[in-house]
């Protein structure tokens, strides 16, 4: 049991950081180091133990007894290195976690420095690289910490932790006389470790060293892989029951977790009416509480939420049923990605957008910007650490995301899905009308938009979530305002609005009860707004 402790503090460490709690995850993953080198050295002392009982031979020369002690020296040393990998060994799994000291030392600085203990943070990078004197983002990082500091001279004076100083140093030794002994006495010793420096190996065994570490990173690469699965619930793959409503590009085509792009949700005259309602409340003002979002200088962004559309229909700026196809295309979507991803519970609206993107003329040679850079809609993404934080201002509580295009007669602005690092492009999808695209909120999906550089972009944005609490209030307020207003939201299967028998509707005929079918005469809710 008590070999297991390190794996206890690793599990709860990596709890604390999912909920953000720095402080606590610094302690936890101290504990963890501190627990992995205390069982290191527990692995190490049975070592010698077990030595002591090599059987003894008979007589033998005094060559002989050289190449003995040479060689019970080495298996000795040999047992020692392979601590690494036996402590790194969960109970009851055959494979090691490959790089563990340098992994738990790689999450200490950054709960650190999320905790705001940056001296903490500067001592242990500085022991990372000791691992990795080289490595980039190590250094990076620790420039990032030294300047946040400012001019604390006392930090010049930090060291790394002692006891790990040491650890490497003696781990170093043993390398050079394992590799001297597979190389002049035929001695077999496979390297533990992945931060071994070049310079440790013999020149003649570096080819078959840098084959065998590369099979590791491999390995490495699959465990990140491992962690790239999804745990929001979601399961691509569910039926899609709506007339005309395809599969264009699934899970496998778009090379990640948790997307789809589904063709034929609208039809054209539903994408015109849509547009004409983005370009009336355009002209109507601006478009978005106030507030534009330039993600770009290059282009004007505009956008209009559904009571926002409501209300623009009791000025009479907007015809009812065009603000009426806005809430609807909305039901039309959560039915369809709800079964599509085999949503295990209820899915509530959490924001609902209409977003126009235009090019500003004369304004785009040469542009090397993003119409909207890469993102991950509910955390922040750290593409330098590969991580992302599920803490404000990410809105967290989106679980399901979903983009419902309008046209495309504008050049640019197809939205690309990447890799953790923001930059490994892994599918690109081309908006047209009726197009929708959904994928899980989540880390598996950091995606972008390329920029808009000639005429103007249109979609449909939406979020849904889990949780009840969140569901949009605004949403809400616009039904109540539609139902003060004698226009209740229709219920499944009356009639249809004059002017509406598109696929929208056609595919609205296959859903059963829902968001629309609420009673009226609720009072208006205000705040717990939601946002881009
Ligand atoms: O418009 C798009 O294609 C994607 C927009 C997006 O990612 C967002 O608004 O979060
Ligand atoms: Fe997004």
């Amino acid at each position: 049991m008590e070999s297991e402790k390190h794996w206890t503090q690793y599990d709860s460490a990596l709890a604390f950081e999912a909920s953000s709690d720095w402080p606590r995850a610094v302690e936890k993953w101290r504990e963890c180091v501190n627990k992995t080198l205390g069982q290191t050295e527990e692995c190490r002392a049975q070592c010698e133990v077990a030595s002591q009982y090599l059987p003894e031979h008979q007589e033998v020369s005094v060559e002989g007894m050289f190449e003995k002690a040479a060689a019970l020296s080495l298996s000795l040393l040999s047992c020692q290195q392979s601590c690494v990998a036996q402590v790194a060994t969960r109970a009851g799994r055959i494979s090691a976690q490959e790089d563990f000291l340098p992994t738990l030392l790689e999450h200490l600085h950054i709960a650190q420095f999320k905790a705001g203990d940056l001296r903490g943070a500067v001592q242990t990078l500085r022991t990372l690289l000791l691992f990795y004197p080289s490595d980039k983002d190590s250094l990076s990082n620790l420039e990032l910490y030294t300047e946040t500091l400012g001019g604390d001279t006392g930090l010049q004076g930090t060291q790394p932790l002692q006891d790990i100083a040491q650890y490497v140093s003696r781990s170093l030794l043993e390398k050079k006389l394992l590799f001297f002994g597979k190389e002049n006495l035929n001695f077999d010793f496979t390297d533990p470790d992945l931060w071994t420096p070049e310079e440790v190996v013999p020149e003649q065994l570096r080819d078959a060293w840098r084959a065998e570490k590369e099979l590791l990173n491999e390995k490495l690469k699959e465990e990140e892989n491992v962690l790239e699965m999804d745990d929001s619930g979601f399961y691509a793959g569910g039926p899609v029951r709506q007339v005309g409503v395809t599969i264009a590009m699934d899970d496998h085509t778009l090379n990640g977790t948790n997307r789809v792009v589904l063709d034929g949700v609208l039809d054209q005259k539903e994408c015109d009416t849509v547009l004409r309602l983005a370009t009336a409340a355009a002209s109507a003002g601006d478009g978005y509480r106030g507030r534009r979002s330039p993600h770009t200088p290059h282009e004007k962004f505009e956008g209009l939420t559904v009571l926002r559309a409501v209300k623009l229909t009791q000025d009479g700026m907007v015809n009812q049923s065009d603000a009426k196809l806005l809430l609807e295309m909305g039901d039309t979507v959560r039915t369809l990605l709800s079964s599509y991803f085999r949503s295990p519970s209820d899915l509530y609206f959490s924001y609902t957008h209409l977003v126009c993107r235009s090019a500003i003329t004369g304004n785009q040679k040469g542009r090397l910007d993003l119409s909207h850079p890469v993102h991950v809609d509910n955390c922040l993404l750290e593409p330098e650490t590969r991580q992302c934080w599920r803490e404000p201002p990410a809105l967290t509580h989106r679980d399901l995301s979903a983009v419902l295009y309008l046209n495309d007669d504008f050049e640019g602005g197809e939205l690309f899905f990447t890799d953790r690092d923001a930059k490994t492009v892994t599918a690109r999808v081309k908006p047209t009308c009726g197009r929708l695209v959904g994928f899980s909120s989540g880390p598996v999906n950091p995606h972008g938009v390329t920029a808009v550089t000639a005429g103007r972009r249109c979609a449909l944005a939406l979020w849904f979530t889990k949780e009840k609490h969140h569901r949009d209030m605004e949403r809400e307020e616009a039904e109540a305002l539609w139902a003060a207003d004698g226009m209740t939201v229709k219920k499944e299967g009356e009639v249809k609005e004059e002017g509406e028998g598109g696929a929208a509707a056609r595919a609205r005929s296959g859903r059963s009860g829902g968001q629309a079918s609420r009673s009226p005469g609720r009072g208006v809710v205000t705040g717990g707004k939601d946002e881009l």
